[in-house]
């Protein structure tokens, strides 16, 4: 099976503190990698190395084949596709939600006169369509609903048929139907064959879709726990990823946790 992400010893140093502590964690081809920590972490840090917009202090990151520091991302960025809050900030307020897609194709995040082909503007509408966006095509990112951001923005990731889609926290915001919506529709994506490989970063168990196969776990900049969801997301691994004492179950496809009572 082929790596799509190879992290060796790598840390992210900062004003002499690690913020990202000497990971290593591989991510194969096809599978569905949930990153779990509390604030501060370092999940962010992490998929910003995986997007290769951050590179190690120290260790090695070879990302789709290519090793960080040796290859030139900007050859890398347009196999890698990337939703999250940064990204919504860089997005023009007044564009509509399909130029927003659309410009994803373009290696761009606004329209500049440039013509369309007929057929990136039909997948635009496909992708959008299967993530519930139809009725908004027309409308201005910026008039748009957190959770009918999100949902954009996971559109025009998947605009440009990743080979690796990153998703930083993208249910974070979204009130409990807003929240069910995208569970539904991310496991819809994370379970065909065909989607790329992906890596989710989010705080909560509930917001883990079905068909997502692994999980790793970071507390402080080091991992915790990594490997086969079943395996390791478990009350104890998850107590001691965010430090105080939790329950977590599985209950048929999807997850809950609960901090236990206080005596
Ligand atoms: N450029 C920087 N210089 C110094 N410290 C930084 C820098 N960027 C991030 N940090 C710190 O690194 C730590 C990890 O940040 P990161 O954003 O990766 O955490 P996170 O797990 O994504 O957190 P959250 O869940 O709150 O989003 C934090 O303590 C943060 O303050």
């Amino acid at each position: 099976m082929t790596e799509v992400l190879e992290l060796v010893d790598v840390s992210v140093v900062r004003d002499g503190r690690a913020l990202v502590d000497q990971i290593t964690w591989t991510v194969a081809e096809g599978e569905r990698w949930v990153i779990l920590g509390p604030n501060g972490a370092g999940k962010t840090t992490l998929l910003n190395i995986a997007s290769s917009y951050l590179f190690p202090t120290s260790g090695s990151a070879v990302i789709l084949g290519e090793k960080l520091g040796g290859v030139d991302v900007f050859d890398l960025r347009p196999r890698i596709g990337v939703a999250g809050v940064a990204m919504a900030e860089k997005m023009p307020r007044d564009q509509s939600v399909l130029e927003t897609v659309l410009t994803a194709a373009y290696g761009m995040t606004a329209h500049w006169q440039e013509r369309y082909e007929a057929s990136d503007e039909e997948r635009a509408r496909l992708i959008l369509d299967r993530l519930g966006m139809t009725e908004y095509a027309e409308r201005r990112f910026g008039t748009l609903s957190e959770g009918e951001r999100k949902r954009t923005l996971i559109a025009r990731a998947i605009m440009i048929d990743p080979e690796l889609l990153l998703l930083d926290e993208p249910a974070a915001g979204l009130d409990l139907g807003g929240r069910e919506d995208l569970v539904r529709r991310l496991g819809r994506l994370a379970r065909d064959p065909i989607a790329p490989s992906m890596i989710m970063v989010t705080h909560h168990v509930e917001e883990i879709a079905p068909g997502f196969t692994h999980v790793l776990m970071i507390r402080q900049g080091k991992v915790v726990a990594a490997g086969p969801i079943e395996l390791e997301l478990t009350s104890r691994n998850l107590s001691h990823c965010f430090g105080l004492p939790l329950t977590v179950e599985h209950r048929g496809d999807r997850w809950t946790a609960q901090g236990l009572p206080l005596n």
